[in-house]
């Protein structure tokens, strides 16, 4: 067959242009190089710019950094919403990034899975090991779901609640009391609730607690700290070579997680169905079923802490500081748990005393869930609504791409590739949802228009990437809130704490403290 190529003219060219290369000086290749990749640039980012008629700062358009530094200040989610205000509903906030404030388009991108959760969510990666909250790949997903869906449901929750409450709730209850309450000593609240929610966790998917509340401390949390390199975590050769303490970090924390599940496949009498059973039994599954490697459990393990910790423990600290702000607030909770709860501390003692004694089933002993819910509770479940309102544990948007061929969101057309978000924290101030948006007022929860407005409260998203740990959390939060407020009084130990806030994926306080004061209940 002729070719059309003329080899011999080919050969000619590259001949020549080697030739004149070999001519230049250093510093001619250096300029002709930079002009090759400024002409590049240029082309890419002007001629053949998709999102040329997005709405957006200049700066946005012409570089990737503009993003990046979004994120290192820490307030994203503020400057997001600035971007809103002056572009207008959508607004290009990167090279191909777009924000879309716009509730019609929640279901439209969260609602299925034609939206694939973007290339970011590779900061979730462990050790090159995909998990529930990383993968984009709806198969994987789905196997995942499955396997952990009898742990997050509210039955299995509802057997595992003296657990939760014995050692986290109850044992944090005592703490304080001991430590702090009627002392006039400052309580950072912030860090209590934050060892609370590792040792319930700890429960839930290491088979037993960290026993931080009473120890106050452990290594886990620092091994946390120390492997959060998201870009490179999914090259763990390059990891161990450039940062040896992340990587060991990594091993120490895998390890840990073996040892768990070791433990809990040697203790065969265990009944309990909490996330390390549901690990072993899919570890234990053949490939066809609902299996787990051993290193997808392992990293299971440490991906459901990290998911179910900071979020409660930081929308609880929230919860503290809006109640410290509002006393009427507090008061009338208050209020709602007296009339509930007519028994303030004996409940507690019998607990223990029956744990210690007895080892029977606590249900009904302490104050349970099944009690504490939006009927009995309603106060206490207006507060935690208006409370993720105004400051949900994940303000941002949470990314996602554009299908194959693009699609028409918001009445614009978005082309493919493209990574869109819509920006929680913006549409939970926006005055057309929610009246007087910077107001907490948990009443707005109480009104016949509750379950309007639900419809655009996403601080769990919607979905089927929604919060898997929705009802555990709910639990947690109502539980412990419910127990906390019971007993005792809280006010803040700075009268004028504002609370600044920093933005990683987690909204949480700048300075990692709320000092509050804790005085006991007299009845
Ligand atoms: C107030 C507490 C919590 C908040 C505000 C919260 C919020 C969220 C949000 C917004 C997402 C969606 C993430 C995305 O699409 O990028 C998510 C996903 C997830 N959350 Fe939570 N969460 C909370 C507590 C928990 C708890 C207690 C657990 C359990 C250990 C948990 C486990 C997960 C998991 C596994 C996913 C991934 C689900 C999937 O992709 O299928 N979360 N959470």
């Amino acid at each position: 067959m002729e070719s059309y190529i003329n080899r011999e003219k080919v050969n000619e060219t590259i001949q020549n242009l080697l030739h004149t290369i070999s001519h230049l000086s250093k510093a001619e290749i250096v300029g002709y190089t930079a002009t090759a990749l400024t002409a590049h640039y240029i082309i890419t980012t002007f001629v053949f710019d998709k999102l040329s008629n997005i709405p957006g700062p200049f700066a946005a358009k012409l570089t990737r950094f503009y993003d990046v530094k979004m994120k290192a200040s820490g307030k994203r989610y503020v400057l997001i919403d600035e971007l809103h205000k002056k572009y207008g509903k959508i607004v290009r906030t990167g090279y191909d990034t777009v924000s879309i404030h716009d509730a019609e388009a929640v279901k439209q991108i969260y609602g299925g899975e034609k939206f694939r959760k973007a290339p970011y969510y590779r900061v979730f990666l462990f050790n090159n090991t995909s998990s529930l909250i990383e993968t984009s790949d709806p198969v994987q997903h789905a196997r995942y779901r499955r396997i952990f869906a009898a742990g997050f449901s509210q039955a299995t929750l509802d057997s595992l609640e003296d657990l939760i409450m014995v050692s986290g709730i109850i044992a944090l209850m005592d703490k304080l009391s001991a430590k702090y309450a009627d002392k006039h000593v400052v309580c950072n609240i912030f860090n209590e609730l934050h060892l609370m929610a590792f040792d319930i966790l700890g429960e839930l998917a290491y088979g037993k607690s960290f026993n931080m509340i009473q120890r106050e401390s452990h290594p886990f949390p620092t091994w946390i700290k120390c492997t959060t390199f998201p870009e490179i975590n999914h090259y763990p050769k390059l990891l161990s070579i450039f940062f040896p303490k992340s990587s060991g970090a990594t091993n120490d924390i895998l390890e840990f997680s073996e040892k768990s599940l070791s433990a809990r496949i040697a203790d065969k009498a265990n009944q309990r169905r909490d996330f390390t059973q549901l690990m072993v039994e899919a570890m234990e599954a053949d490939k066809d079923g609902n299996y787990l490697t051993a290193s997808e459990s392992q990293v299971a393990s440490v991906v459901l802490l990290v998911a179910g910790t900071d979020t409660t423990s930081n929308t609880m600290t929230f919860v503290a500081f809006l109640l410290s702000k509002y006393p009427h607030a507090q008061e009338r909770l208050f209020q709602e748990l007296k009339e509930a709860m007519p028994d303030k501390n004996a409940t507690i003692k019998l607990v223990i005393s029956i744990i210690i004694i007895m080892q029977k089933s606590l249900t009904n002993l302490h104050h349970s869930y099944k009690h504490a819910k939006k009927e009995k509770l309603p106060y206490l479940w207006a507060v935690l609504m208006e409370v993720t309102r105004l400051y949900p544990a994940v303000p941002g948007g949470l990314p996602r791409v554009t299908p194959k061929g693009g699609a028409v969101i918001a009445r614009q057309f978005i082309p493919e590739g493209t990574v869109v978000e819509v920006p929680t924290w913006s549409l939970h101030h926006d005055p057309a949802l929610f009246a007087n948006p910077f107001e907490f007022k948990p009443e707005r929860w109480l009104g016949d228009d509750a379950e309007e407005l639900s419809k655009n409260h996403l601080v769990f998203s919607v979905g089927p990437r929604m919060c898997a740990g929705k009802n555990l959390a709910m639990m947690e939060m109502t539980l412990a809130m419910a127990h906390f407020y019971r007993r005792f009084n809280v006010s803040l130990a700075d009268p004028n704490e504002t609370m600044p806030m920093v933005q990683q994926f987690i909204m949480k306080p700048a300075s990692l403290q709320l000092n509050v004061y804790l005085r006991s209940r007299d009845h």
